[in-house]
């Protein structure tokens, strides 16, 4: 157990990415806090795995800026070490499952060498991984290398963690799996941003819901009501699975 997040609230402010002359991410201004599961969701396209970039520090803002509890938070170091993202295909280290792990926690240098194997393979069983520690990681199944890039992140006990569609392609049992391990990581105190396709998961896992369509941010909204009186026309067709205009 560690302690609440303390990097947070996340600050959007007036966040917009451009490109090629396009607006693909377009003045979105949201605080986010600690205290509930927050999922992004949207049609194909929306931005919502380029939001997660921004929020992360992967991609700077064309125009805005993103700040973590008041501070302008790209590039700045303090705010990048306590947070961790899961992208939908995980690169994995040729090593075994266990060195994935090691190998983080050793670059980020909080624990001592001893402690490390030790806080690895917990992280491994609260997966339901420890039975393939000593397997090469790229011998894995595609569930179990997504519940191993979860396990790597969570690890290392990061305030927030973003994951873009952490169950994409995998069958109900692996996901269901995932989903237990998001529930643990929040339950030890990391907040967790994800994106899904999934509308069954997001009912299960999310708090509150960011909806965004065509690189707007549409709503911000408690989950419970969001799925019961979506706001807006385009939220309501995206749950009944109409194509979004
Ligand atoms: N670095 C980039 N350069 C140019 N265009 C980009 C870049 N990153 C994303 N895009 C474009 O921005 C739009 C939003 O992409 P993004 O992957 O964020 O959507 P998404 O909501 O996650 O979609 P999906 O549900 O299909 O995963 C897409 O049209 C994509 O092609």
């Amino acid at each position: 157990m560690h302690a609440r997040a303390t990097i947070l609230p996340l600050s959007l402010d007036r966040v917009t990415y451009a490109r090629g002359g396009e607006t693909l991410i377009d003045g979105i201004s949201v605080t986010i806090g600690s205290s509930s599961r927050t999922v992004v969701l949207g049609p194909n396209g929306a931005g919502k795995s380029l939001l997660l970039r921004l929020c992360h520090g992967l991609v700077a803002p064309t125009d805005g800026a993103v700040r973590w509890a008041g501070a302008d938070a790209f590039g700045r170091r303090d705010t990048a070490g306590r947070q961790a993202m899961v992208f939908q295909r995980p690169v994995l280290l040729r090593r075994s499952a266990l060195a994935n792990i090691t190998y983080a926690l050793a670059l980020q240098g909080r624990l001592e060498r001893g402690e490390r194997d030790a806080r690895a393979r917990e992280a491994l069983a609260s997966v339901g991984l420890a039975h393939v520690a000593e397997r090469p990681a790229r011998v894995l199944s595609g569930g179990e290398q997504q519940r191993l890039a979860i396990a790597r992140a969570a690890a290392l006990e990061p305030d927030v963690l973003f994951l873009d569609e952490p169950t994409a392609s995998l069958d109900p049992g692996a996901s269901r799996a995932i989903e237990d391990a998001i529930r643990a990581i929040d339950a030890a105190g990391t907040k967790i941003i994800m994106t899904t396709h999934d509308l069954g998961q997001a009912r299960r896992l999310a708090e509150e819901v960011l909806f965004l369509c065509r690189g707007r941010l549409m709503e911000h909204t408690p989950a419970g009501e969001f799925f019961e009186h979506p706001r807006t026309p385009q939220a309501a067709a995206f749950l009944r699975g109409d194509l979004v205009a």
